[in-house]
């Protein structure tokens, strides 16, 4: 019987496992099929494997064992595990907000994970998870001490200078500051180092990119001409160093009401979609313009940190889940 569980999963082939499950991945004991997968699953992942497989009565289980994968400047020692970079090529789009939302979506599924916040523009992160006005702890060896706030690990530029100071910076400054907020900081064990970058695609986040121990980046977007276009130069971006771009997330996709749950496309429709479309990259997710997301965040608590059992929190937990996917499959054939 086992055997041919283990078959029927290798056979799969959904969104999340377009080369079917690893007969490694698979421990069967009595009832229970545990995965034991190199990368996240969201409940609909497993809901989708267990439809596909016809496998609904059995008990199923998730053991992830995160995958440390190669990055873009191998030589660097690395304990803050797998790094990804989420970048906008146009300010507002809510990449902050993206990174914090899909930070809490991340530990939510298991990984322990941190934030890197380098956007000198407006370091918004401290602001979003609370506690903006803690100041950095040092160990006895220098090293700062990232503050860990709802069960991540986080340090941004906001924490060692005013937000005005940051703003003026040349892209060698913007670059170093980064770098020591990479290297001189006492991260822990992490599996994920999620980096909210400076909006744009200049000189400024090209040097910013090529310093990092890169593993994958991601583009938010909103569906807006505008927004798009500057989308496909951040893909374009990427594309030129080298990075592998894990997919475009679609934010602000549709004004969710808060009271009635009425979705309006207000910023145009599936723009985000058409761009990962036309790109050939995968598509993350299309988060609501939702009102009490922005709320919650300008309260330092994040919406899906706090309504873990919301529909929305389900959705970035999918993303992220996907997110790490596409991490693994684009990086482990080069390992
Ligand atoms: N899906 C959403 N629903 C409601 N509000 C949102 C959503 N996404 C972002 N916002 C809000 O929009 C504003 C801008 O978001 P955010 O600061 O994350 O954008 P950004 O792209 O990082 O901006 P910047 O270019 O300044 O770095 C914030 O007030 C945020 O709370």
């Amino acid at each position: 019987m086992s055997s041919q569980i283990v078959a029927q999963l290798g056979a799969l082939k959904t969104r999340y496992f377009p080369h079917g499950i690893a007969p490694q991945w698979i421990t069967i004991e009595q009832q229970t099929v545990t995965l034991r997968l190199p990368f996240l699953l969201s409940q609909q992942g497993l809901h989708e494997v267990i439809e596909a497989a016809g496998l609904s009565g059995w008990q199923w289980q998730l053991a992830p064992q995160i995958e440390r994968l190669r990055n873009s400047q191998p030589e660097l020692p690395m304990r803050t595990g797998n790094v990804i970079v989420v970048s906008s090529g146009k300010g507002g789009v809510g990449k902050s907000s993206v990174t914090v939302s899909l930070a809490i979506a991340l530990q939510q599924l298991g990984a322990r994970v941190g934030i890197i916040d380098a956007d000198i523009y407006g370091p918004s992160i401290p602001t979003m998870l609370g506690r903006a006005s803690d100041s950095l702890q040092f160990t006895s060896r220098n090293k700062m001490i990232p503050q860990q706030v709802h069960d991540l690990q986080v340090n941004s530029l906001g924490y060692l200078v005013a937000d005005k100071d940051a703003t003026i910076w040349r892209g060698p400054m913007a670059s170093a500051a980064l770098q020591q907020l990479f290297k001189d900081t006492d991260w822990p064990q992490l599996d994920y180092l999620l980096v909210d970058m400076p909006p744009g695609t200049g000189d400024i986040q090209l040097t910013m990119a090529q310093k990092l121990p890169v593993t994958g980046a991601l583009v938010v977007t909103t569906p807006q001409t505008v927004a798009l276009a500057d989308a496909q130069k951040g893909i374009a971006m990427f594309n030129k160093l080298d990075i592998p771009l894990l997919g475009v997330l679609e934010n602000m996709s549709v004004y969710q009401c808060p009271s009635c749950g009425h979705q309006e496309a207000i910023f145009g429709d599936s723009g985000g979609a058409q761009v990962a479309a036309e790109q050939g990259v995968p598509l993350l997710g299309q988060w609501p313009l939702f009102a009490p997301l922005r709320e919650s965040l300008d309260q330092g608590v994040p919406y899906n940190r706090q309504h873990a059992d919301s529909a929305i929190a389900a959705q970035m937990r999918d993303s992220a889940a996907f997110l790490t996917a596409n991490l693994y499959y684009q990086r482990h054939d080069r390992v």
